[in-house]
C-alpha cells in the first residue's frame, strides 16, 4: 500500500519525520522485537536526525544499517554513517555494535565489488522494519542512479557503483531486492528540485527513469513530503 503525506515546509517535514521514526522504533520494541532502521543519507534526512529526541526507545536496543554509502575512508565527513552518528547515533548512545556500517575505502578491500559483497553478510536474514530512503532531483534513491545497470540487480542484496553522478564518484548501495524485503519504506524528499522526480515516480515514469519507482515496502510504501517536493503531483 503506498501513501503519501504532504507537510508545509522542510522544517515540519524534518519534525514529523524524527516523530515518526522515534514512534516506529518504539511501536517495534513494545512487541519484543530488536527494531532494524536503514538510514539515507542527504539534507531532509540529516535535518530528521538532528530533531530526534529519545523518547521511550531504548537506543541501546536498535540495529542500524545504511541504504548506501559513499566509499571514502572511515571517518570521512562525506560519509552517511559519520553524518548519522553526528546528528543523533552518538548523542543518543546506540553501541558501536548496532552500527552496521558499509565498508570504507581505507579498509583493505581489493575493489568496491569486493567491499560490497563483504557487506551482504551483515545484513539480517529477516525484514528490516524501516528503510528511509532520500530522493535525488534525478529521482534516485540510495545509489541506484537513472540507467545504471546496478538498479536491476535481482540477486545480489549490496553492489558497488563506480562513476555516480552525485560526488564522491565511488559508493556502496543495496539494491532494490534488499531495500523491497522491509516492511515499510519511507521516501523523504524535499524541495521543488525534487518535483518532477516525485511526479515521475508517482505517475508515469519508468524504473529506468526514476529509480524512486523502484522501491516499496511488504506492509507500506509512504512518500512523505514538503509542499515544494509535492508541487507537481497532479
Ligand atoms: O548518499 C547519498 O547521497 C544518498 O543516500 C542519496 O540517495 C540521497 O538520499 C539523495 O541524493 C538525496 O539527497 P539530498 O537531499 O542531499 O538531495
Amino acid at each position: 500500500m503506498s501513501s503519501t503525506e504532504i507537510w508545509s515546509d522542510a522544517d515540519a517535514l524534518a519534525d514529523a519525520i524524527a516523530q515518526r521514526i522515534v514512534a516506529r522504533l518504539a511501536e517495534v520494541q513494545r512487541s519484543g522485537r530488536t527494531p532494524s532502521i536503514v538510514l539515507t543519507g542527504g539534507t531532509i534526512a540529516i535535518a530528521a536526525y538532528e530533531r530526534i529526541q529519545p523518547g521511550e526507545v531504548d537506543w541501546t536496543d536498535v540495529d542500524v544499517y545504511w541504504g548506501d554509502e559513499r566509499f571514502v575512508p572511515a571517518g570521512h565527513a562525506d560519509r552517511n554513517d559519520q553524518q548519522a552518528r553526528d546528528a543523533f547515533l552518538s548523542r543518543l548512545g546506540v553501541p558501536g555494535s548496532r552500527l552496521h556500517t558499509m565498508p570504507a575505502s581505507d579498509e583493505g578491500f581489493p575493489s568496491i565489488g569486493a567491499a560490497a559483497d563483504a557487506h551482504a553478510s551483515v545484513l539480517p536474514d529477516g525484514p528490516f522494519d524501516l528503510v528511509l530512503l532520500g530522493v535525488g532531483p534525478d529521482g534516485h534513491i540510495a545509489s541506484l542512479f537513472p540507467g545504471f545497470a546496478q538498479l536491476h540487480e535481482t540477486e545480489r542484496r549490496v553492489v558497488g557503483v563506480e562513476g555516480s553522478p552525485k560526488p564522491p564518484p565511488e559508493r556502496i548501495s543495496l539494491t532494490l531486492p534488499a531495500v523491497n524485503h522491509a516492511r515499510s519504506v519511507w521516501l523523504v524528499v524535499s524541495g521543488d528540485g525534487k518535483a518532477e522526480a516525485v511526479a515521475r515516480a508517482l505517475g508515469d515514469g519508468t524504473l529506468d527513469d526514476t529509480p524512486a519507482r523502484g522501491a516499496h515496502g511488504t506492509d507500506e510504501t509512504v512518500w512523505l513530503l514538503d509542499q515544494a517536493a509535492a508541487s507537481h503531483l497532479p
